[in-house]
């Protein structure tokens, strides 16, 4: 069964439409981030989902059950819903223990005293904080706080758990730490989570599902890797590739026999793709239309000699962090990013020869940022056999 379907969800704040027609389902024990940038609706829909906000349009159904139906102006009240909600800020009460602080909606549902010390301590043990039971908040870190935080919505088993932006107050190191024990706790609890961030990092290393959102839309709907390789248009490409992921892009133009990158300024091309005809492969192409391709630094590949379909570019930097290196590369004017793994006695001013794997590109029509659907002559790894007097050149 589903865990949640959301149909037709449409809000307005103030007059204006935050959420727009959305339409989302999530199965039964999916981590399902929602990521996008600042104030495209992320929270708005968890805050709906969770039943703090109402939608003007559109049914909400969770494990098979209509929670919300716009329309029908219904709206069934949150604590109904059987979700549990953390926010950013912790919001612990400041007078109670970390007992009592989890305890309390255990309280509120007059359960017997000795089941509740149970579920409690059980919560705290998964949050491997049973220590910390009889301190106050003020006693206690940031990541601990929100470590209470998660214990007190674990502990009355919820079939959903909703995040919203939790480790946004931790400090990087923290972060990363709790980022693992969210991954744990979902394996252990097989509870669906829902995820609100606009960290790339976060999304990609949590996620099964990630919806990513601009204008109050959810623009693609992925798995983690299928995301990072194949974003489904530009805006998301550039967004997925902020935030340390860097993404190569090249603008470019299709002609006749060929797909033309990195070129459009430039008197040479700094690289030809011979695009496959017949059969209504490539249809729909038209000359001179104009595109970006991307390409992540890990799918360009470096050698000191002159390699098929390679590219000669010279260094322009080197940026070493140990497990990987950085390498900036200039080609004929056109910057480059390629990553290698570990260290390298690149020096700038060297020249070398780049491949860019061809499977590994995505190109964008321009005008419209939709990924195109593009199919090669050569399936080889490199950039095909094409000789510089094969490339077609046209100037500027
Ligand atoms: N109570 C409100 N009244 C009017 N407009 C609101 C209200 N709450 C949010 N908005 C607007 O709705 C839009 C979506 O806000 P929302 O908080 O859902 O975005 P978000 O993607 O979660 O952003 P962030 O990552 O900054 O939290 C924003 O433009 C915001 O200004």
């Amino acid at each position: 069964m589903n865990a949640i379907e959301l149909q037709g969800i449409r809000v307005a704040l103030d007059g204006k439409q935050v959420l727009q027609d959305i339409d989302l389902t999530i199965k039964q024990g999916d981590f399902m981030t929602f990521l996008g940038p600042s104030g495209c609706g992320k929270t708005t829909l968890l805050r709906t989902i969770a039943g703090l906000q109402h939608a003007d349009a559109g049914t909400i159904t969770i494990s098979g059950r209509e929670v919300a139906n716009g329309e029908k102006r219904f709206h069934m009240e949150p604590s109904a819903r059987r979700l549990s909600l953390v926010f950013q800020s912790y919001a612990l009460w400041p007078h109670m223990t970390v007992f009592e602080n989890v305890a309390f909606g255990l309280q509120v549902r007059k359960l017997a005293k000795a089941d509740i010390r149970r579920s409690v301590e059980a919560a705290l043990d998964k949050m491997r904080i049973a220590e910390l039971v009889a301190r106050y908040p003020s006693e206690l870190s940031g990541g601990q706080q929100q470590r209470v935080a998660i214990a007190r919505a674990i502990v009355t088993e919820p079939d959903i758990l909703l995040l919203d932006e939790p480790l946004s107050n931790l400090d990087a190191k923290l972060r990363v730490e709790m980022r693992a024990e969210l991954k744990r706790l979902h394996q252990e609890l097989n509870t669906t989570v829902i995820y609100v961030t606009h960290d790339q990092h976060e999304a990609m290393t949590l996620s099964t599902q990630v919806a990513v959102f601009f204008g109050g839309r959810v623009v693609q709907l992925d798995k983690p890797r299928e995301l990072y390789k194949h974003p489904k248009t530009l805006q998301v490409a550039e967004f997925i590739g902020n935030g340390g992921m860097q993404m190569n892009q090249l603008e470019g133009v299709i002609r006749a026999g060929g797909g033309v990158w990195g070129s459009h300024r430039l008197e040479t091309p700094i690289a030809v793709m011979p695009l496959a005809e017949g059969d209504g492969v490539n249809e729909g192409l038209e000359e001179g239309q104009e595109v970006v391709l991307t390409i992540r630094p890990e799918d360009i590949k470096l050698y000191e000699t002159n390699q098929a379909g390679s590219l000669g570019v010279s260094v322009s930097a080197v940026f070493p962090s140990g497990a990987e290196t950085l390498v900036q590369l200039d080609a004929g004017g056109w910057q480059l990013m390629a990553r290698v793994i570990g260290e390298t006695e690149y020096e700038p001013g060297d020249t070398l020869f780049a491949v860019l794997r061809e499977q590994q590109m995505n190109v964008y029509d321009k005008k419209t940022g939709f990924l195109m659907e593009l199919s090669y002559a050569t399936t080889n790894n490199q950039l095909g056999e094409s000789s510089h007097e094969d490339r077609l050149s046209y100037s500027r």
